[in-house]
């Protein structure tokens, strides 16, 4: 089984990936994380000093390699991982995955992610929270045609992360 959460910038997937592994006692990868060891550096490095199509090029990849591993985990991608190459038809092809969009309104994502967009290259120079949140409305616009197609839609808006995980645990078991 593999439980695999995607979802926009700050949806929570890093946060409910964790706990929903360590309440289901299996491995837990983060797909940015698995890209910064391999590169050996940060994310907004590899925006910077490579580009982002070499970074769309590497995620493609290690989503593949995590995928071929043969055990049970948890798996949050990144916010963009479902939309580009064909990243979504291999997710959806594997039988073992169960892939789940962690939805979250526009507005509350800019509340989230205005505090903390320095880490995240793609927002990190939007001078004000109202540019941020008209890029996100449009940005999310395009993204949700693939996060729509998930086996699961959980609109998290409104949950705490325990209510989240509670509900993640009885539709998958
Ligand atoms: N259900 C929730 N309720 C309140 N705060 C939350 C919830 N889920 C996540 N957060 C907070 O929102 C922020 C973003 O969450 P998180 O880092 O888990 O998102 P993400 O989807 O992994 O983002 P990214 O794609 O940028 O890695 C964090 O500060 C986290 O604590
Ligand atoms: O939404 C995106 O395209 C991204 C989200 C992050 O998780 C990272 O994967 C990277 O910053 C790109
Ligand atoms: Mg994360």
């Amino acid at each position: 089984m593999k439980i695999v959460l995607c979802g926009y910038m700050g949806s929570g997937k890093s946060s409910v990936g964790k706990l929903l592994a360590s309440e289901l006692g299996l491995e837990f990868i983060e797909l940015d994380q698995e890209i910064e060891k391999i590169e050996k550096r940060y994310i907004s490095e590899i925006f910077s000093e490579k580009s982002e199509i070499y970074f769309r090029k590497k995620e493609s990849e290690v989503l593949k390699n995590v995928l071929k591993e043969e055990k049970s985990m948890v798996i949050s991608l990144g916010g963009g991982t479902p939309c580009y190459a064909n990243n979504l038809e291999i997710l959806q092809q594997n039988e073992e995955v169960t892939l789940i969009y962690l939805k979250v309104s526009v507005e509350k994502l800019t509340d989230r992610l205005f505090s903390e967009k320095a880490t995240r290259p793609l927002i990190a120079e939007i001078s004000s929270e109202e540019k941020l949140e008209e890029f996100i409305r449009k940005h999310l616009f395009e993204r949700q045609f693939y996060y729509m197609q998930s086996d699961l839609i959980l609109d998290t808006t409104t949950m705490k992360l325990t209510e989240i995980v509670a509900i993640l645990k009885e539709k998958l078991m």
